[in-house]
């Protein structure tokens, strides 16, 4: 059975000031707690050391937003995976649509961060997800199969276990509008079939794919209850601690 993963993406929000105090509330809620959930943040780069330090020996995770594909070198303003694994990150985050919109990275470039990501022991959690209008054209499954398959040629299927795909759709981030769960199902499902026909069944099973786009405590239970929602992938609501609470524990009471 897959492991659900509620991970908090803090995007460019609090700075190490804030970072600690809401580090110190979800660690305080959490910490002596066997959840059956992984739990995970990934905070701003400069935040993340006090992150890492509230949560050791918590059983809590951090990870990373981004991350550059050399180890090191004349890259001004970037960081390499040998720098975030020494700070004890577990997962980086790569290709969020966020970072394709503003910063024009395209399927090959996520792919080759995800395969930089995975040689380096960390696990990728890939976003994939269409716009407004390749939704409303009908092309979505044509993007998120370019943007899934550009991942699953440079990885291989002994790469599955740790690997997570976030399903985020883009006309749902940030904007209250959620995928409805027949949605967010069929993307799942059709996702899982693509690693499938790659990869075989079997890794297919042990990928892990979050929903993300406007989760909240809401709207969190129909999400998480589908066959195929393996977590979620959650902007704003995991900027408070109650919101952030209230969606691990209702992952922690569904038995799938
Ligand atoms: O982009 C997201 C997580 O990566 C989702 O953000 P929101 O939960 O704020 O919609």
């Amino acid at each position: 059975m897959r492991q659900f993963l509620i991970a908090g993406n803090w995007k460019m929000n609090a700075g190490p000031k804030e970072a600690k105090a809401l580090a110190d509330q979800i660690a305080e809620s959490w910490e002596d707690k066997d959840t059956n959930s992984e739990i995970l943040i990934c905070p701003p780069f400069v935040s993340i050391p006090f992150v890492v330090k509230r949560f050791r020996d918590t059983g809590l995770k951090t990870g990373a937003q981004n991350v550059h594909t050399e180890n090191n070198g004349a890259y001004t303003g970037e960081i390499s995976t040998e720098m975030i694994h020494e700070l004890s990150c577990e997962y980086v985050i790569a290709g969020h649509s966020e970072r394709r919109a503003y910063f024009f990275e395209t399927d090959e470039l996520v792919a080759e961060k995800a395969k930089k990501i995975s040689d380096s022991g960390l696990k990728p959690i890939v976003c994939v997800g269409e716009k407004l209008d390749e939704r409303k054209n009908d092309i979505y499954r044509d993007v998120v199969k370019n943007q899934t398959e550009a991942v699953l040629e440079l990885l291989d299927s002994s790469d599955a276990s740790q690997l997570v795909i976030a399903y985020e759709p883009v006309w749902a981030i940030g904007t209250g509008e959620t995928a409805t769960p027949e949605q967010a199902q069929e993307m799942h499902a059709f996702i899982r079939n693509l690693i499938a026909d790659e990869w075989g069944q079997e890794a297919s099973e042990s990928v892990r794919i979050l929903y993300g786009g406007s989760m909240k405590p809401g709207n969190a239970e129909e999400l998480l209850s589908q066959p195929d929602v393996d977590g979620g992938l959650i902007g704003g609501a995991s900027l408070k601690e109650e919101s952030f609470s209230e969606i691990i524990s209702i992952a922690e009471s569904i038995d799938k």
